[in-house]
């Protein structure tokens, strides 16, 4: 179901007051802003088949392999029993409370060793179900998220800003999953795991922070949306190849990255068509360009000259070797439009001197310019502040190199094992037979990688 389905779905339960704001007390005692009641829905049987179809069509996209469905009572049992008849699958019935006569069964339904690999919510909290659930070796698919529910219910207008606002304040306060690690058991957290605990939030969380720079919020909200934090490297010399790079790969990145000057035929009508592009498959442009002088001097190269960078790429890097000024110099030119900055504050190439005490001063210098700053290129992650994006070039699917000191590691370790955010893949898919399969299969290890990491919590 693409997202205008899910936004007219979104409408539809609250139409039927399946989403409810106001003060209500949870199951676990908590008190909530938000109530999720999707019980209504067995009065509305168009509602409810639509939510039939999109939890099957969820399992059909993820191939997941299973024997039985359980719908966990009572909510989802009429929603398991339309599936189940359907598509004419087993279903499990489990009992809320034993029967103390007969079987004294708590689980009905035909079965052998029953194990579960796999649990769809319509509906995610947001609140530490996907960790919690995952401690349990449970992976767990939503289909909206509390933050998706909350846009779109702004954006029609049903609710004002200052209910999203508390609402957003309360998931982000009231994580209820601890992991064992930290509280010596599986129990509710009294407090939100947070980023002081280096504890993980996910991309749609970090995404509503207080203070975050819109240009961040933004990715990271594409990331979510596509389920992608890949980054093509689109280094090839000629316009229409990268164009029509631009267009076949779009749907599957959030952002893609070039070196305009390594095109032998760059011209503006280039770049106003690659902007189209990027409006058109929802993904961020990152010029490579890698500014290293004084302020004055890189005001000119950024905004000027034959590229005019400035006006077409969203995201721009530089070296924190000539000091803040750089950033100053870009800031000016930058920040006005809405631009952001990455630091270099590591490098993928054997022999980097970019390390230990020049690594902590880019982070020093970011944290004093945050305004335009938006993150790193790095290795791992470097900073606790989840304001910041973290992204890692030199990523293949084999660990290696190659023979000018180029380092790859694979998504799994950059993501999931360095914490960082976003992966920059250039030669591996554009010297792959098929380049779209292969920025597919990087887009689905990345984002399998991220969640693995979400599920762990921890760094
Ligand atoms: O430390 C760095 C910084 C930038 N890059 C750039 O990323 C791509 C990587 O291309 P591959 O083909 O995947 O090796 C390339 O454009 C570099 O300029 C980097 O590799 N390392």
């Amino acid at each position: 179901m693409d997202n205008v389905c899910i936004d007219s779905l979104i409408l539809k339960l609250h139409d039927v007051d399946a989403v409810k704001f106001g003060e209500y007390k949870l199951k676990s005692g908590m008190m909530t802003p938000i109530y999720i009641d999707l019980r209504v829905l067995v009065s509305y049987p168009v509602l409810m088949n639509q939510v039939s179809s999109l939890i099957y069509q969820r399992v059909q996209d993820e191939g997941l392999q299973f024997d039985s469905v359980c719908g966990v009572p009572y909510t989802a049992l009429p929603l398991a029993t339309i599936i189940c008849s359907r598509h004419e699958l087993p279903m499990l019935i489990r009992r809320k409370e034993a029967k103390d006569y007969g079987t004294k069964r708590l689980v009905e339904g035909s079965f052998r060793g029953l194990k579960v690999t796999d649990a769809i919510v319509l509906m995610d909290r947001e609140q530490g179900g996907v960790e919690m659930l995952a401690s349990q070796g449970i992976k767990l698919h939503p289909i909206i998220s509390m933050f998706k529910l909350l846009n779109v219910l702004l954006a029609a207008e049903r609710i004002d800003d200052q209910t999203a606002q508390s609402v957003r304040k309360f998931i982000l306060d009231n994580n209820t999953f601890s992991p064992k690690e930290k509280n010596g058991s599986d129990a509710p957290a009294t407090k939100k795991p947070c980023m002081e605990e280096n504890v993980e939030l996910s991309y749609a969380n970090r995404a509503t922070l207080p203070n975050l720079h819109p240009l961040a919020s933004k990715l990271l909200k594409i990331m979510e949306e596509k389920k992608s934090n890949l980054c093509v490297s689109a280094d090839v010399t000629s316009s229409e190849e990268l164009l029509q790079l631009a267009d076949s790969l779009g749907p599957s990145i959030c952002m893609l990255k070039t070196h305009v000057d390594i095109l032998k035929d760059y011209t503006a009508a280039f770049s106003q068509k690659l902007q189209a592009l990027a409006e058109k498959h929802n993904f961020l442009i990152f010029e490579d360009r890698k500014f290293a002088d004084i302020g004055n001097t890189v005001k000119h190269q950024y905004e000027g000259g034959l590229y005019q960078i400035s006006s077409w790429s969203h995201i721009v890097n530089a070296h924190a070797v000539p000091g803040p000024g750089v950033v100053k110099g870009l800031s000016a030119v930058g920040k006005p439009l809405g631009r952001g900055c990455l630091l270099i504050a590591q490098m993928s190439s054997q022999g980097s001197l970019a390390t230990g005490e020049y690594t902590n001063a880019v982070l020093q210098m970011a944290e004093e310019q945050s305004d335009f700053v938006i993150g790193f290129i790095c290795g791992s992650k470097i900073s606790k502040r989840p304001e910041f994006i973290h992204m890692t070039p030199g990523v293949q699917m084999q660990a290696g190199g190659d023979v000018l000191g180029q380092q790859y590691s694979t998504p799994e370790e950059v993501l999931c094992n360095k914490g960082s955010d976003v992966i920059i893949v250039g030669r591996g898919i554009l010297e792959a037979p098929d380049r779209l399969k292969a920025a597919e299969s990087y887009r689905k290890s990345g984002w399998e990688a991220y969640t693995k990491r979400l599920g762990r919590c921890e760094q």
